[in-house]
């Protein structure tokens, strides 16, 4: 597995507001290595300029944190942290976004709508997609017996982007030309 920790990331940094463009061209899979019909179908729709509608889920869901091994930092968003994992069972790199539920009461329909966007985004080649989401539940008084039992959490299991994002990449070089666009 080559080692993604020595590319460039815009690692610590906070903005809002903005959805970062897939760089990567070559083919994904969910995490158990295989792509579904229905993501090959979505792909090919998407190739030839078709609106996709979102499918009931795509993503795993009945996976646990267990799966993954968690590396570094990569960012700060507004509802958490985004880390480097690698998943133990396919081997592949992938960012993990954590949110801690105690921080969705406010802003829950945004949490559903960025997970809804990722679940559409899979099998278009210009979005970041998902390949699972998850959560963990801890009894109430769990964190009160042992604090290292942390609070409940969302996992958003997305594939690994490195280099950055568009919008740092904008920032420092200006507009991109015709020809690195497409
Ligand atoms: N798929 C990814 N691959 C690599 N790094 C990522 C990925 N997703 C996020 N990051 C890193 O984590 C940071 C936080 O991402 P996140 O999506 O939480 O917030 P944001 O898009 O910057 O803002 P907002 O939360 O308002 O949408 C990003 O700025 C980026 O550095």
């Amino acid at each position: 597995m080559e080692n993604p920790t020595t590319t460039e990331t815009s690692c610590g940094k906070k903005r809002t507001g903005k959805k970062r463009q897939r760089e990567k061209t070559e083919e994904k899979k969910g995490p158990d290595g295989s792509e579904t019909e229905e993501h090959l179908k979505r792909k090919k729709k998407c190739e030839e300029g078709a609106t996709i509608h979102p499918v009931v889920s795509p993503m795993e869901t009945s996976i646990s944190l267990e799966r993954f091994a968690i590396h570094k930092t990569l960012g700060q968003g507004s509802f958490g942290k985004v880390v480097l994992a690698s998943d133990q069972i396919t081997n592949k790199w992938l960012a993990m976004k954590i949110i801690d539920k105690q921080h969705l009461i406010e802003s829950a329909s945004s949490c559903l709508v960025e997970r809804r966007v990722l679940e559409i985004a899979a099998g278009c080649k210009f979005l970041t997609h998902a390949y699972a989401t998850f959560q963990t539940e801890v009894p109430t008084l769990l964190p009160y017996i042992n604090p290292l039992f942390k609070q409940d959490r969302l996992f958003f299991a997305m594939e690994y982007l490195s280099g950055g994002d568009l919008y740092d990449y904008l920032d420092k070089n200006g507009r991109l030309d015709l020809s690195t666009t497409t």
